[in-house]
């Protein structure tokens, strides 16, 4: 496996709260892979630090062999890593386009790029139809496209996606598996963090379980939800 996203014994502490400890796990150029754990494991933190949201305590992230930790948001973005939030925002008073073409100005600073850009993400993923809509009537499975879509629009070759399915309704979670399964084919990697096991088990060949912050166990998606130790830290008995 071509290693892109290389996470090196990274830690993140808030105070005296160890939010993550020592975790490290490495990501395929084009694979979909699940970071997964209980509430509170540390899993958003985790993004936050991938982002440059957050500072690492300690630890290296390394993208495509460069070192992006303790680089800033934007830097990282147009180094390649885009994100979703598990709570939608779009910019108020904005329609779909404008939603898409503010992300499109990260790669393109004329208005005319950036708007046949944000046009052709949208063609990509079916949202042409609603990019006159003002942003805010969207329904949640439409708000969750339009997150992909803000984020595909900054030209990611690796995705964050954070609880994507949260809320919508099964045939709409189907619909939205089948849009994540087609990125790889566009050259763009994904994590996921996700709370379905049998959607991460559908979606993602490996995953790394963290609980407490600590990496749990990781591997092969099948073996890992097997994992005596996963299956009690979901259930809430495990001890750190
Ligand atoms: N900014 C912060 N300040 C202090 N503590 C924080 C902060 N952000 C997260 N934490 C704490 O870090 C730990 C990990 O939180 P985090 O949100 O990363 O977990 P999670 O796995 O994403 O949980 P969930 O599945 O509920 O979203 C929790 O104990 C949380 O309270």
């Amino acid at each position: 496996m071509t290693s892109l996203l290389e996470v090196q014994r990274v830690s993140k502490s808030f105070g005296g709260l160890h939010a993550l400890s020592d975790v490290s796990f490495e990501v395929g150029a084009g694979e979909i892979f699940a970071v997964i754990g209980p509430n509170g494991a540390g899993k958003t933190t985790l993004f936050n630090c991938l982002a440059g949201a957050a500072t690492l305590t300690s630890g290296a992230i390394r993208l495509g062999g460069q070192r992006i930790d303790g680089r800033p948001p934007h830097e990282i973005c147009r180094r390649g890593l885009a994100r979703t939030f598990q709570l939608v925002k779009p910019f108020r008073g904005m329609t779909v386009l404008e939603n898409v073409k503010v992300a499109a100005f990260s790669r393109y600073p004329s208005t005319k790029q950036a708007t046949a850009a944000a046009q052709a993400v949208l063609d990509r993923i079916g949202m042409a139809g609603l990019a006159e809509h003002d942003a805010e009537t969207l329904n949640v499975a439409q708000l969750r496209q339009l997150e992909i879509a803000r984020a595909l629009a900054t030209e990611p070759q690796l995705l964050l996606l954070d609880e994507m399915l949260a809320g919508l309704t099964p045939t709409e979670s189907t619909a939205m598996c089948e849009r994540i399964r087609q990125l790889p084919r566009a050259g763009i990697a994904v994590i996921v963090v996700e709370h379905s096991i049998p959607v991460v088990t559908s979606l993602c060949a490996r995953a790394v379980v963290l609980c407490f912050g600590k990496v749990l166990t990781q591997g092969s998606t099948c073996e890992v939800i097997a994992n005596p130790r996963v299956q009690e830290a979901y259930l809430g008995n495990a001890q750190s």
